[in-house]
């Protein structure tokens, strides 16, 4: 199965004297509330781009962040936010014990409980980007932000939930519609990686969105699916005790683009965002890398990268690399530390 990056989106006029910048992540960041039986087990900092900047940051390929938050934001971020001083900073109430949705799959309820403005085309800075990635959390991603974000990025991920939540007027709980019906359906055949988990994926017409752009849906302790044409594969997951399932999906997007940046495969690069969500679904909040098994998966991506030079037979094997990424990842243990916090989702022991 030869799965490549999609062909560059970049118009055959734009001029490229200046180098392109690497990675432009554009969505929210919040402030993620997570309930158990009635009561705050915790408050973290939340929003797909805090999870994501923190796997480049720790990976080391730079990016730019376009977010925003109210004058309440109270984390200290690495990339600065856009403050909206007279709007509250997004927030999400997880819970975790009102059970599952009428289609039975979702392991927590999410309820948007206060909304920061849009990220509008002019928020978004008019460089060049090797990669764009739309993430957005509480439908701050207008169909006129992802339309500038493919004008200005070579290759553009996005985050089905950036484009299916609506959330009830009432209560603010999140609720899915189907991507023809999303507003954003007409650019999609200018994107490059869509990602979806596999409740997500239920919203989507998967055999359709193939035909018009790598399809990634991920599914928990199974690993994640790639669709691409008439191409599919399993790429399959790592081990791990699951605390709290919050920003997997997230740190998965940003393990596959750090793959991709590095010019890795697109089995191999979601083999690389399977590892990135096994780590986030052991902590509560931001994980913080373990800068041993850091090293330990950029030797083994560089490994990677010459053997596939070498030999093409090696080049949809990702089993072996796998197996090389295993240990790297069991280097870091620190699980052990956290509370559990799940009743629904499920844990996987090692
Ligand atoms: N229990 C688990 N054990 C091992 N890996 C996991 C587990 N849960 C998630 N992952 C890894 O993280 C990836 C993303 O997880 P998942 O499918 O739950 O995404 P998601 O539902 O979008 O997450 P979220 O919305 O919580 O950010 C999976 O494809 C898998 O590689
Ligand atoms: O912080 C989380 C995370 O970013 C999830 O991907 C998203 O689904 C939630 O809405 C958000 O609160």
């Amino acid at each position: 199965m030869t799965l490549n990056p999609p062909p560059s989106q970049q118009t055959p006029h734009s001029p490229r004297r200046i180098p392109n910048r690497r990675v432009l992540i554009v969505g929210n960041y919040c402030h993620d509330v997570l309930i158990q039986n009635g009561s705050i087990v915790a408050e973290t900092l939340g929003g797909a781009a805090s999870f994501i900047s923190n796997v480049l940051d720790s990976s080391s390929v730079s990016c730019e962040l376009v977010s925003k938050v109210g004058h309440d934001f109270r984390y200290e971020v690495t990339h600065s936010p856009i403050v909206v001083p007279e709007k509250e900073t997004t927030v999400f109430e997880a819970y975790f014990d009102l059970g599952i949705d009428g289609i039975g799959h979702a392991d927590r309820v999410l309820k948007r409980v206060s909304a920061c403005d849009p990220i509008l085309p002019s928020d978004i800075p008019d460089s060049r980007f090797d990669f764009g990635m739309a993430v957005g959390v509480g439908g701050e991603i207008l169909p006129e932000t992802l339309e500038k974000m493919v004008e200005i990025c070579d290759v553009v991920a996005v985050d089905i939930q950036a484009l299916i939540r609506d959330f009830d007027p009432v209560d603010g709980a999140v609720k899915l519609v189907d991507l023809k019906e999303s507003g954003f359906f007409h650019i999609l055949h200018r994107i490059g990686f869509l990602k979806a988990s596999s409740d997500e994926a239920l919203f989507m017409d998967v055999e359709q969105m193939k035909q018009l752009c790598c399809v990634v849906v991920t599914n928990g302790e199974k690993g994640c699916r790639i669709y691409h044409k008439d191409d599919e594969m399993t790429v399959p997951p790592f081990l791990a005790k699951q605390v709290d399932p919050t920003g997997a999906g997230d740190s998965f997007l940003g393990g596959l683009v750090v793959g991709l940046v590095e010019g890795l495969s697109v089995p191999d690069a979601a083999l690389l965002g399977n590892l990135f969500g096994s780590i986030t679904v052991e902590h509560i909040g931001q994980p913080k890398f373990d800068l041993m098994m850091l090293q330990r998966v950029k030797d083994e991506v560089q490994k990677r990268k010459k053997q596939c030079n070498l030999s093409s037979s090696h080049k949809n094997d990702h089993n072996e690399f796998h197996e090389r990424l295993s240990p790297a990842r069991f280097s870091c243990v620190d699980s052990q530390l956290q509370p559990k916090l799940l009743v629904n989702g499920h844990s996987c022991d090692r």
